[in-house]
C-alpha cells in the first residue's frame, strides 16, 4: 500500500467540474427519530459527527443496514428543446459565480461568507471514491450552517497569517448523497476508483470501518472536511494521504507518515479545534462544530 506514490494522491489530481444550476433548493430537514433516514442506531454508531468527542468517534463499529436503504427522491427534470426563437436570442455574458437559489434558514454559501477559502467540491465531480457525480450535488458549492461558517472563518483567519487558506472538499451533504453512497458499497461489482481512495479495504465494510456514515453529521450542516493549501498557489500541504483515502494512514496519530507530514496534520486541527470543532480519529479532513444548531435534524435540499 502507498497512498503517496504517483497516481494516487486524490489532493492534487485534475478534478473536472459539472456546471452550476439554478434550481432552487428544497428544504427538507428531518428531525433524528422522525425519518425513514434512521437506521435504528440510537447511539449513531454510524453518525461521525455526534458531539460526543472525537475518542467516541473512534469507534464506529455498527454496520449500517444496508438493506434498509433510505427511500431515494426520483429527480428527473424533462429538458425540453430550446426554441428557434430563443436560440436566436443574445445569451447573457458567462458571470463568475453560479446563479444560486435560496438556501434554508440558518444555511450560507462558504465561498460567500469565506472569500479568501479554497474550494473543489469532490463529490459534484466524478473525482471521488464513488466515481461520479454524487446524488443531491447539483453544483460545486459549499454550504454550511451560518454558525458553522463563523467558525470557519476564524479558523481561516488564523491561517492567513501565516500564508494559507483552508481548502474545503465537501460541507453540507444532503441525505440522498448518503443513500447513495450506500447503494455505491452494497455494489460489489463497481471498484472504478478501487486503486486510488481503497486499495486495501473491501468496500462493503467502508462504513464498518468508520469512512463512510450511513447517517452522516454533513448532512447536520456543520460537519467540513477540508485540508490546508498555500494561499498563494492553491497548492494543499502533504498530509502524509490523500483525501477520502480509506485506510489506516488517515487517522490522526498514525506513525505512518513523516513528521512534515504530521505538522501539516496539526496545523489544520491546531486551526480548527481553537475555532470551535471536533476532529474525527479516522479521518484527518473532517470536523465538526461542537457546538453545532442542528444536532439532530438531518437535511436534504440539493447542494446548487
Ligand atoms: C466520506 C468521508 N468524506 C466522510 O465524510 N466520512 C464520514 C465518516 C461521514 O460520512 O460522515
Ligand atoms: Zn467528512
Amino acid at each position: 500500500n502507498d497512498a503517496e506514490g504517483a497516481g494516487t494522491d486524490a489532493s492534487t489530481s485534475p478534478v473536472s467540474i459539472p456546471t452550476a444550476s439554478s434550481n432552487i433548493p428544497e428544504a427538507q430537514g428531518v428531525e433524528e427519530g422522525a425519518s425513514i433516514e434512521e437506521t435504528g442506531e440510537s447511539g449513531s454508531a454510524t453518525d461521525s459527527g455526534m458531539d460526543s468527542g472525537p475518542e467516541s468517534q473512534q469507534e464506529l463499529g455498527t454496520e449500517p443496514d444496508l438493506g434498509t436503504q433510505p427511500s431515494l427522491e426520483t429527480e428527473q427534470s424533462l429538458e425540453t428543446e430550446p426554441s428557434l426563437e430563443s436560440q436566436q436570442q443574445p445569451s447573457p455574458p458567462p458571470v463568475s459565480s453560479p446563479a444560486r437559489g435560496a438556501l434554508p434558514d440558518g444555511f450560507v454559501y462558504l465561498d460567500e461568507y469565506i472569500p479568501d477559502a479554497l474550494f473543489e467540491i469532490r463529490y459534484a465531480s466524478d473525482y471521488n471514491f464513488v466515481g461520479a457525480v454524487v446524488d443531491g450535488y447539483k453544483a460545486p458549492v459549499a454550504i454550511a450552517t451560518e454558525e458553522a461558517a463563523q467558525a470557519l472563518l476564524g479558523a481561516n483567519e488564523e491561517l492567513k497569517q501565516s500564508g494559507y487558506a483552508l481548502l474545503i472538499y465537501d460541507a453540507y451533504r444532503p441525505t440522498k448523497a448518503v443513500a447513495h453512497f450506500i447503494r455505491w458499497a452494497a455494489d460489489v461489482e463497481d471498484t472504478a476508483m478501487k486503486d486510488v481512495f481503497y486499495p486495501d479495504v473491501d468496500k462493503s465494510q467502508v462504513f464498518k470501518l468508520g469512512y463512510v456514515a450511513s447517517k452522516s453529521g454533513h448532512s447536520r450542516g456543520s460537519t467540513i472536511d477540508l485540508t490546508v493549501a498555500d494561499a498563494d498557489t492553491g497548492v494543499p500541504l502533504d498530509m502524509g494521504g490523500p483525501y477520502d483515502f480509506f485506510g489506516d494512514i488517515s487517522s490522526h496519530g498514525t506513525k505512518k507518515i513523516s513528521a512534515e507530514q504530521t505538522a501539516n496534520r496539526e496545523l489544520l486541527k491546531n486551526a480548527m479545534v481553537r475555532h470551535g470543532f471536533k476532529p474525527y480519529n479516522k479521518e484527518w479532513w473532517h470536523y465538526t462544530l461542537k457546538d453545532e444548531p442542528y444536532p439532530k435534524k438531518y437535511f436534504d435540499f440539493d447542494v446548487e
